[in-house]
């Protein structure tokens, strides 16, 4: 992992001007104006390689960004498009446990808004609690349990600007059932109904995997998937109106048994990631080529 400097640690939320002026820096130095953002998990960073007519930017070099510093997150916001449909995406997210902000780790969704994305389509890799759910499963979010939101860590805490959204935003219908619906309408289309499910993601602050206790618990509570990111983007994507589609690729099973042998790893995570970026990809394209979108849209 790459140290961060104390600066970096230290700063903790952008105003509405400087979000703007990171939109306007990059929108200048590129033609696309993208309508849909999408955000890669861990191990799936090859979801940015198939945008064609690239425009990559390092992380480092953006006004304000953070930094990626998990592997499996290469850290470049790539614009090109997707069947001609315009995009952007991040190949890496930031997380809790990289040690920013919340607030740091969602400015991405903000920069998002002000470059003009309606939709934002989130992925990520999640270890299975549902006793169905295999390796390699493909769950797409239908709801989530927000626990550091729970205990006070949400991305919205602290003034609002209602030039982002209202104070108190609406999180019961976070996950577009339009999307959700074209999600399973695709999946089957592509042959991908034997491992194509829907579900509740849980998050957790990370960046230690789950106790047995732990995933018991959250199983009881109607999670499905238990990971450590998502939620956070979700959140203030929604507060400033984005659409928002996610999924979960079902990297490992979590551990609800004190007789099993398996233990939660980064590495089999990155490989499962790697297994199953051919159907992820051929999935995202055919759902952008679907979207329709509002050009009078604010
Ligand atoms: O960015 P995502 O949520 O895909 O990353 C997951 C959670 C941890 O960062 C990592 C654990 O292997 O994968
Ligand atoms: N918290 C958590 N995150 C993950 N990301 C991938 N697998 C897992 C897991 O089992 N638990």
């Amino acid at each position: 992992m790459r140290r961060l400097s104390a600066a970096e640690r230290a700063r903790i939320r952008y105003t509405y001007e400087e979000c703007k002026a990171t939109a306007d820096w990059l929108l200048k130095q590129t033609d696309l104006c993208p309508l849909v953002g999408i955000v890669c998990g861990s191990g799936m960073g090859g979801l940015a390689d198939m945008l064609k007519d690239r425009v990559v930017f390092n992380y480092k070099d953006i006004p304000n960004f953070p930094q990626s510093t998990v592997h499996g997150h290469a850290g470049r916001l790539v614009f090109g498009t997707l069947k001609g449909r315009a995009c952007v995406c991040m190949q890496g997210r930031f997380h809790l446990y990289e040690g920013y902000s919340i607030q740091k780790i969602t400015l991405p969704m903000r920069i998002f808004k002000l470059l003009g994305v309606q939709t934002v389509m989130l992925t990520n890799a999640a270890g299975g609690l549902n006793q169905d759910y295999k390796v390699g499963d493909i769950m797409v979010l239908k709801d989530h349990l927000n626990f550091p939101g729970l205990a006070g860590n949400n991305p919205l805490v602290g003034p609002n600007d209602e030039r982002f959204g209202v104070r108190f935003p609406c999180m019961s219908d976070a996950y577009d059932r339009e999307l959700q619906q074209l999600a399973a309408e695709v999946g089957q289309e592509l042959g991908f109904g034997d491992f194509l499910r829907e579900g509740v993601y849980s998050v957790l602050g990370g960046p230690s995997f789950e106790t047995i206790a732990e995933c018991r618990m959250l199983s009881i509570l109607g999670a499905d998937a238990v990971g450590m990111s998502t939620v956070h983007e979700v959140v203030v994507a929604r507060h400033c109106g984005m659409r928002v589609f996610a999924l979960s690729l079902i990297t490992n099973r979590a551990v609800m048994d004190y007789d099993s042998a398996e233990r939660a790893n980064h590495e089999e995570v990155l490989e499962t990631g790697k297994l199953r970026a051919e159907q992820l990809e051929r999935l995202i394209t055919a759902m952008v080529t679907r979207l329709e979108h509002n050009n009078n849209y604010v």
